[in-house]
C-alpha cells in the first residue's frame, strides 16, 4: 500500500516535470545544438548511458544534436602504451605523423564508435564520421611549433546538414584534411565550434569535466564576457584546456552561433537539464 502511494507520488511529479519543460522544448523547437563531448567527460559508462539517452530524448522533441567528440586521455593511455611522448602547449598536443597516426586510429576508431553504439542502443540513430569526411573540416596547420595540429579554415557543413535533415544525429571525431590531402589533428573544442560557426548552430554545448569557468577564488561564473576571457587568460586563471574552450567559444560567437556555454558533462542528465529547465548549467557566453 504505501509502495503504492509512493510509486503514485513520484508518478505525478514526473508527469508535472514533463509538463513544466513544454516552453523549453518549444523553445528549441527545430534548432540545431552542437554538443562537445570532451574525453574527460565520457569517464564512465553511466555518463556515456545517460549522454546517449539525452541526445535521443532531444531528437525526439525535434531538436538536432550534432556530436563533436574529444579522446584526449583514451590517446594518452594509447601512446603511452607505445611508448611514445607527447606534450601539450595551451592546450593543444604537439602532433608529429606518427602522433597523428595515433590520434586518428583512436578518435576514428574506438571512441566514435562507442559514442555511435552508446546512441543507437537508445533507440537513436548515430551515424560516426570524422572531420576528413566530404571535407567537412579543411585545416591549415597551426601556427607555432605544434607539428600537424590543424586550424580549420573551411567548413563544408553539406554532409552535416543531409545527415540532419534525415534523422541522424552526426557524430564527429576531431580530425581535418590539408588542401593536399594531409591529415591534421584538431583540438576537439576548435572543431566544434567550426562546425556549429558552419552550420550557424543555435547553441555549442561543451562538456567537460568541471562546473564551468572559474574565476581566481574557485567560483564559477555563469555568464562571461569577451573581456573577462582575455582578462582572466592574461592573469593564467583560465589556463591549460580550458583555454581552447573559451577561445572556441568566442570564435562561435563570432560566426553567428546564438550561445555558448561551457558546463559539466559528467552531471546526469546534463544536456536535458541546460536545454530543458530554467536552471542554466555552467557558464554562458552569449552573442
Ligand atoms: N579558469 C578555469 N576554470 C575551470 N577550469 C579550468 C580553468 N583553467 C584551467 N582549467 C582546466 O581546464 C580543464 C578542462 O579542459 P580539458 O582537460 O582539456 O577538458 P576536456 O577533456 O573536457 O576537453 C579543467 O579540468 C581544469 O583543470
Ligand atoms: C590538437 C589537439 O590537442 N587535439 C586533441 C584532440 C582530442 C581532444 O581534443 O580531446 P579532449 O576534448 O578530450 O581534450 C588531442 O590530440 O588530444
Amino acid at each position: 500500500m504505501e509502495k503504492s502511494k509512493a510509486m503514485k507520488r513520484d508518478s505525478i511529479a514526473t508527469a508535472r516535470l514533463l509538463s513544466e519543460a513544454l516552453p523549453n522544448i518549444q523553445r528549441h523547437d527545430g534548432a540545431i545544438i552542437v554538443i562537445k563531448l570532451g574525453g574527460h567527460a565520457m569517464s564512465s559508462p553511466e555518463a556515456m548511458k545517460s549522454f546517449a539517452r539525452d541526445m535521443v530524448m532531444l531528437r525526439q522533441c525535434n531538436i538536432k544534436p550534432v556530436i563533436v567528440h574529444g579522446g584526449g586521455p583514451m590517446i594518452n593511455a594509447m601512446l603511452e602504451k607505445l611508448e611514445i611522448p607527447t606534450e601539450f602547449v595551451n592546450g593543444k598536443r604537439i602532433s608529429t605523423p606518427e602522433t597523428v597516426d595515433v590520434v586518428e586510429m583512436v578518435l576514428s576508431g574506438k571512441v566514435n564508435k562507442s559514442i555511435v553504439s552508446a546512441i543507437n542502443g537508445q533507440g537513436g540513430r548515430a551515424v560516426g564520421l570524422s572531420g576528413k569526411d566530404a571535407n567537412l573540416l579543411v585545416c591549415e596547420q597551426a601556427a607555432g611549433d605544434l607539428g600537424m595540429v590543424g586550424d580549420p579554415v573551411a567548413v563544408n557543413a553539406k554532409v552535416v546538414f543531409s545527415l540532419i535533415e534525415s534523422g541522424f544525429i552526426p557524430v564527429i571525431a576531431p580530425l581535418g584534411t590539408g588542401k593536399n590531402g594531409e591529415t591534421f589533428n584538431v583540438n576537439g573544442d576548435t572543431a566544434a565550434g567550426a562546425i556549429a560557426g558552419g552550420l550557424k548552430a543555435n547553441r555549442l554545448l561543451l562538456l567537460t569535466d568541471v562546473s564551468g569557468v572559474k574565476d581566481a577564488d574557485g567560483d564559477v561564473l555563469t555568464n562571461l564576457s569577451a573581456e573577462q576571457v582575455s582578462d582572466l587568460t592574461d592573469k593564467g586563471v583560465i589556463s591549460g584546456g580550458m583555454i581552447p574552450k573559451t577561445q572556441t567559444a568566442l570564435d562561435a560567437i563570432n560566426d553567428g552561433v546564438r550561445a555558448v556555454v561551457i558546463m559539466d558533462g559528467r552531471m546526469a542528465n546534463a544536456c536535458l537539464l541546460e536545454l530543458f529547465t530554467d536552471y542554466g548549467a555552467g557558464s554562458m557566453i552569449r552573442a
